[in-house]
């Protein structure tokens, strides 16, 4: 019996993705027909995700970079602008490549406007900041509007500076510098960048924890996060799901199992970590693994760009 399916390929890192027709004879060996028959069923059942798991560190920085550039672009296209929100770790290491040409000259950082998913309550010249991580290595290298970099406000407690950073977005959404999710009213980013921790945290969204379940605030708070330091702003879930595009970048060995667990639990109303919850409902969600955090997936879920 042969089975017609389409596959995304492109042959190289620098050409567009295409989609490829290709007739799989079930009489091909075992392990090759496994593979097939689960991209298949990937690309059928979540037709809303996409993973991309590449070779090695800086194949996956590239993939990235040209990502979010064409992100960038097309949202500069259509909205005149470009709303992004950063995490912190090891995601903005891996932001690297965009710093360096092409896309230091190509990309239209005038319309940047930049945000926080999540951000550690400490000062911002803190060793455990989030924006100091992004200033040290992408923000200073690249020609951003400093007035478009919207961090926290580093002076209050945790609650206070949630709401802040709240009522910031809400001024930002009222002038179309961030556009609005007509199905959730949530804030619709253009893109939001999530690393995820070996727990399968993402954004300041911990395993278990309360803040979990809140829906009615944009940007809420924690005091007892279990990765120091403890206290913490981040995204809440409606936020996150609203967006157009959100991208989870994870890497090495220790994110195998979380990885694993969100990617390959599907169709479970509780998903077992906070990654598995990030279902965009009407964007587009990328994830970008390198061989090591994509050892855990299930043989079938696997695909490399
Ligand atoms: O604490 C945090 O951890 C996650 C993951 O960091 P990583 O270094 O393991 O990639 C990060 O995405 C988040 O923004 C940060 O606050």
């Amino acid at each position: 019996m042969v089975l017609a399916m389409g596959l995304k390929a492109r042959d190289s890192l620098d050409t567009p993705w295409f989609y490829r027709s290709v007739e799989l004879n079930l009489e091909t060996p075992a392990a090759h027909a496994v593979e097939l028959v689960g991209s298949m069923a990937l690309s059928s059942v979540r037709k809303d995700r996409e993973l991309r798991i590449h070779e090695s560190l800086d194949d996956l920085s590239t993939d990235l970079a040209d990502y979010i550039a064409e992100i960038s672009e097309a949202s500069v296209k259509e909205r005149g602008v470009f709303a992004i929100a950063l995490s912190g770790g090891s995601l903005i290491g891996l932001m690297g490549k965009l710093c360096e040409a092409p896309y230091n000259k190509t990309v239209d950082w005038a319309k940047w406007y930049i945000f926080w998913a999540d951000e550690r309550v400490v000062a911002k010249s803190h060793v455990d900041s989030n924006y100091k991580l992004a200033k040290d290595r992408f923000l200073s290298k690249v020609p951003i509007i400093p007035s478009h970099v919207h961090s926290i406000n580093d002076s209050v407690s945790a609650e206070e500076a949630a709401d802040d950073y709240g009522f910031v977005i809400r001024q930002l959404v009222k002038s179309r510098v961030i556009s609005v999710s007509d199905i959730s009213d949530c804030p619709k980013f253009d893109l939001i960048l999530l690393g995820m921790g070996p727990d399968g945290h993402v954004a300041s969204l911990f395993p278990n924890h309360s803040v979990l379940e809140e829906k009615d605030e944009w940007v809420s708070f924690i005091t007892d996060s279990p990765k120091p330091p403890p206290e913490r702003i981040t995204f809440t879930l409606p936020v996150i799901n609203s967006a157009s595009n959100v991208a989870i970048v994870a890497t090495g060995e220790s994110k195998a199992e979380a990885a694993h667990l969100a990617v390959d639990v599907i169709g479970s109303d509780l998903p077992p970590v906070p990654a598995g919850v990030v279902q965009p409902l009407k964007g587009k969600l990328v994830w970008f693994l390198d061989k090591a955090a994509a050892s855990k997936l299930d043989a079938g879920t696997q695909f490399s760009a």
